[in-house]
């Protein structure tokens, strides 16, 4: 459904688990800062509004949302994290180039997703023009940030209980 009909930040909150025991890591690209810095924003706050503690949230900065998967394997891998969120916005040139670094950031984190089992959240813009960013990014269709950071609290809830039951039956983390 497209993002006129659905705000990206509208949701059920009761729906949301409560983020106090979670860790996240958040990946955001300098590439469009405008726009990122504001989905960054609203990722946080989002975070912390359900509960999330700033201690257990971990922030690296990227060139590039190509970088994006890279940085994020590097981070789960320094940090115990239960959820990684990546944070980018790849507006369409004169080439196909925007379509390169889509598909790959997109497939990257999917397999990076089912490889490792853990959550890699896709919070990637992929307008055609800097003013449909503007409006993803706080504006009137909502703030893909907040998007972002509701998918990472659900499915991080996920990945712990699923850490948890693996701990409790006597598999190692
Ligand atoms: N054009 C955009 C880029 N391009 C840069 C790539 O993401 C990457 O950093 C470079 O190809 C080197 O590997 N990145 C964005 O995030 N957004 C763009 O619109
Ligand atoms: C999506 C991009 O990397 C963008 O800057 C490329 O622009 P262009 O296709 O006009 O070279």
């Amino acid at each position: 459904m497209a993002s006129a009909r659905s705000n990206l930040s509208t949701y059920d909150e009761s729906n949301v688990p409560d983020a106090s025991p979670l860790r996240f890591g958040i990946v955001v690209a300098d590439w469009n800062r405008d726009i990122t810095h504001k989905l960054y924003e609203g990722c946080f706050d989002a975070l912390l509004k359900h509960g999330a503690t700033e201690v257990n949230i971990h922030t690296v900065q990227v060139p590039g949302t190509f970088e994006l998967p890279a940085a994020a394997r590097i981070l789960a891998g320094r940090e115990k994290l239960d959820a990684v969120i990546c944070l980018g916005c790849v507006i369409k040139g004169e080439t196909k180039h925007d379509e390169y670094i889509n598909n790959a950031v997109s497939q990257g984190l999917v397999n990076l997703s089912i490889a490792t089992g853990k959550p890699y959240i896709f919070g990637v813009l992929t307008p055609n023009t800097h003013e449909q960013a503007v409006d993803r990014a706080g504006g009137k269709y909502g703030n893909k940030g907040v998007e972002a950071a509701v998918t990472a609290i659900r499915m991080g809830e996920l990945y712990r209980s699923s850490q948890t039951a693996k701990k409790s039956i006597g598999f190692g983390a």
